[in-house]
């Protein structure tokens, strides 16, 4: 711990230098045209290597245009990597304490018109809300750090703990992360213990990947903020089956798409083990236990007793049913090549989502023992294992920052609780270099929000997008603290 007559004048300094978080109406009604601006820019990444360089291009010009003093800033060193991620290290006051990174993702998946109430890439406000691919995954991250520095530079902050600001191009295709071999490679390191001097100087690294949840767990009627302190692995498998092609007026008794479909269809029929009660959901419910209404809190706070019927009632729903297994999703089915000849291949990608107490290999075995046919070939495209557990007990500085940040920023949230990303982010570059990683989108998430990452009218409110960058605004003040990790090798 910090002495006191230290920690004293590290609290007096923070008082004493601290910018308020309130902003002009000018800076509001400013910050909401730059996200609409960012939104109206198509940086799509449809595969590997297959992105939107122009618009990916465009938007690099962009920052310059919106965020001018970030970019003229001397402490402030910005860094194009792999074409068109970016890298900005802002660089402290006092060299001893260590840095973190802030991580964002300019790319965005495809978005096809139809469905959505307004074009995708229109970035219209209706109702109070900005629609938009990328409003919530993941340019209001991109935005809001930037316009929280620019708004903090402007008013002469200068930061103490230096700082990362990682804004990768390829986040939504499965690639080795440009913008993290970029920053590996700027660091030119790549494990946990580089010499002095070397290696990746962030042990904190913030990133996409939960929210403050509200409305995801019947009974619980308050909002919380779900801190993910891991995340689930992926595998995608490729199946293929392959046949003489023919005439088809003399068809066999099933073609490779016949057979391919049986396969798929025997993996969607059978669900992946339930592992309810091993990974950090059991920590996140034991956290909320209280928060229920009378008879859910006493089935919370008596999981070992219940929890075959608490695992039964998640599996319910589609969304806390991921959080208790490894999802499978038959996301592709490639086959024929003309109606009247008998298919030569047919093709299936499989998306699995891993949880945390499976492997890959325990996966990929599961999913060869379900299909059980040998005509049906295996090919792994790619695969993460679950991620480890960052620290988030009270001496792990990285988890309180943002712990004491949410407190502050939203002080009607009374529950913070570590949990589990069900879904892959570009954290997962990182964790050879730290294991202080932690996802939070400090915004609120309703399960019908939920349904427009990925799909169809993804939005934020202007109300949300401003207090996420108040919440950046006081982050980065709430960083410069002079407390250091504990010894026990505990990260930020
Ligand atoms: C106990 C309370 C209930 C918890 C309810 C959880 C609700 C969902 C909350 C957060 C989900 C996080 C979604 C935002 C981050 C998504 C980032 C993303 O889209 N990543 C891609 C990465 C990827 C993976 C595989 C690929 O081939 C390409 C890209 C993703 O698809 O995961
Ligand atoms: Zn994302
Ligand atoms: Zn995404």
């Amino acid at each position: 711990t910090v002495p006191r007559s230290k920690g004293l004048r590290d609290a007096e300094h923070q008082r004493a230098s601290r910018i308020p978080s309130q902003f002009s109406q000018e800076e509001r009604v400013a910050m909401k045209e730059s996200l609409k601006g960012a939104i109206q820019i198509p940086t799509v990444s449809f595969n590997p290597g297959e992105f939107n360089t122009t618009a990916l291009a465009e938007f690099g010009e962009y920052m310059h245009k919106v965020f001018p003093t970030v970019f003229r800033t001397s402490f402030i060193q910005h860094e194009v990597v792999g074409e068109y991620s970016h890298l900005f290290t802002v660089q402290g006051s006092d060299p001893s304490l260590q840095p973190y990174m802030l991580l964002a993702h300019i790319d965005v998946v495809p978005a096809p018109d139809q469905g959505w109430e307004v074009p995708p890439f229109s970035g219209l406000e209706r109702d109070g809300f900005i629609y938009g691919r990328g409003t919530l995954d993941n340019k209001n991250s991109v935005m809001a750090i930037l316009q929280a520095l620019e708004l903090l530079l402007i008013r002469n902050y200068i930061p103490r703990r230096s700082f990362f600001i990682a804004l990768g191009h390829d986040e939504e295709i499965v690639a080795p992360g440009s913008i993290s071999a970029g920053v590996r490679g700027t660091w030119g390191s790549e494990d946990l213990s580089p010499p002095p001097g070397k290696g990746c100087p962030a042990r904190l690294h913030v990133d996409e990947g939960s929210f403050i949840l509200d409305g995801f767990i019947p009974s619980l009627k308050k909002p919380f903020a779900m801190v993910s302190v891991s995340e689930k692995g992926s595998l995608d498998l490729m199946m293929e089956v392959n046949m003489t092609p023919g005439h088809s007026s003399a068809p066999p008794k099933e073609t490779s798409i016949g057979i391919l479909a049986a396969a798929v269809s025997r993996l969607e029929q059978t669900p992946m083990p339930n592992m309810f009660g091993s990974g950090p959901l059991k920590m996140t419910l034991q956290q909320l236990a209280n928060e229920f209404s009378f008879p859910a809190n006493v089935i919370f706070n008596n999981l070992w007793l219940f929890w075959p019927l608490v695992s039964r009632l998640m599996e319910r729903d589609d969304i806390t049913n991921a959080l208790v297994r490894t999802t499978t999703a038959v996301t592709m089915f490639n086959a024929g090549i003309k109606v009247n000849v008998i298919p030569p291949v047919a093709q299936a990608t499989v998306n699995f989502r891993i949880h945390p107490a499976q492997t890959v290999q325990e996966v990929l075995k599961l999913a060869k023992d379900i299909v059980v046919d040998d005509r049906v070939q295996f090919h792994v495209l790619e695969a993460f294992e679950p991620l480890p557990v960052s620290p988030f007990d009270d001496q792990a500085l990285g988890y309180q920052l943002i712990r004491q940040t949410i407190q502050s920023v939203f002080p009607e949230i009374n529950i913070v609780a570590p949990g589990i990303c069900i879904a892959q982010t570009d954290s997962r570059h990182y964790t050879n270099l730290t294991t202080g990683i932690y996802r939070f989108n400090p915004l609120y998430l309703q399960p019908q929000d939920f349904s427009g990452i990925h799909g169809i009218n993804e939005r934020i409110s202007v109300q949300a997008f401003e207090t996420q960058v108040k919440f950046l605004f006081e982050f980065i003040q709430n960083a410069d603290t002079e407390q250091r990790p504990v010894s026990h090798l505990h990260e930020l």
